[in-house]
């Protein structure tokens, strides 16, 4: 099963939890977790705006676990301390839409052609891999919860006026030319206060390639979300 398969039950399941929470707290910062989350996310997008209360800047896709993988196997890799790895994970959540962006991990590291290419895939496949072990149980949950609470405890600092908040996350975007993207963004008061394009700046050529691979597929995930939401009419 791939995250694309859950469309089908999660769709729906997403379109009628956000229309609740435009109906009953519509100036909630709203943390999308369920998959496909590159196409939830647009979902939950447009049933916002048929309410009316659409607010791009407090509409995150979570795409924290991302990070934390990349963090990890980088670390591991490069016997580095976890606690200080840094590596920007973009694009979206599913296969090749995960984009981990070796070439600016922190503190810097240099990695041959082939951890590139070894770590890139590992990343990119982490949660298939425990969804296949699981075997139709379910697919990562403790890590999944870590990444939630990550995110969730940045999004309550930003909240609490703390001014230095960064977080990656799929959110609508103008740093590519879909209308949505993962990047890192800076989390304030009233939500995303700032999408970092630097990350996307002086990429590597392996880098390069694969953000351009991975736009047609993002794009499909993205329009089929807004056309499911579009398709129905949510009760006003
Ligand atoms: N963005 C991310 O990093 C990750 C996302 N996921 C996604 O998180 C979601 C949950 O995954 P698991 O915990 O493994 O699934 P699971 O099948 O173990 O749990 C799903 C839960 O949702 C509940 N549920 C079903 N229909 C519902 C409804 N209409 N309203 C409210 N709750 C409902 C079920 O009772 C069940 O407790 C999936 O969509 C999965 O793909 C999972 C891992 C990472
Ligand atoms: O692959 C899945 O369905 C679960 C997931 O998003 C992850 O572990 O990153």
């Amino acid at each position: 099963m791939t995250r694309d398969d859950l469309f089908n039950i999660n769709a729906g399941i997403v379109r009628d939890l956000v229309s609740a929470v435009a109906d009953n707290c519509p100036g909630a910062f709203i943390h999308i977790i369920s998959n496909p989350v590159n196409s939830t996310v647009p979902i939950a997008a447009e049933v916002l705006k048929q309410k009316g209360v659409y607010d791009p800047k407090k509409l995150f896709g979570v795409t924290t676990l991302d990070v934390v993988r990349a963090n990890t196997f980088v670390a591991q890799r490069k016997n580095l301390k976890l606690i200080d790895v840094d590596v920007p994970v973009v694009g979206g959540h599913a296969g090749i839409t995960i984009l981990p962006l070796l070439s600016k991990t922190k503190p810097s590291a240099s990695f041959t052609g082939e951890e590139i290419e070894e770590l890139t895939v590992r990343i990119q496949n982490a949660g298939t891999e425990v969804v296949e072990a699981k075997a139709g149980a379910g697919s990562a949950t403790l890590s999944m919860a870590y990444a939630a609470a990550r995110f969730v405890e940045s999004s309550l600092r930003a909240l609490d006026g703390d001014g230095d908040v960064y977080e990656c996350s799929f959110v609508q975007s103008d740093l590519t030319e879909l209308p949505f993207f993962a990047s890192r963004v800076k989390l304030g008061r009233k939500g995303v206060e700032a999408l970092i394009p630097s990350d996307l700046q002086g990429l590597t050529e392996y880098e390069q390639k694969a953000l351009e691979a991975l736009k047609p597929e993002l794009k499909a995930s993205i329009e089929k979300g807004i056309a499911f939401a579009q398709k129905q009419t949510v009760a006003a």
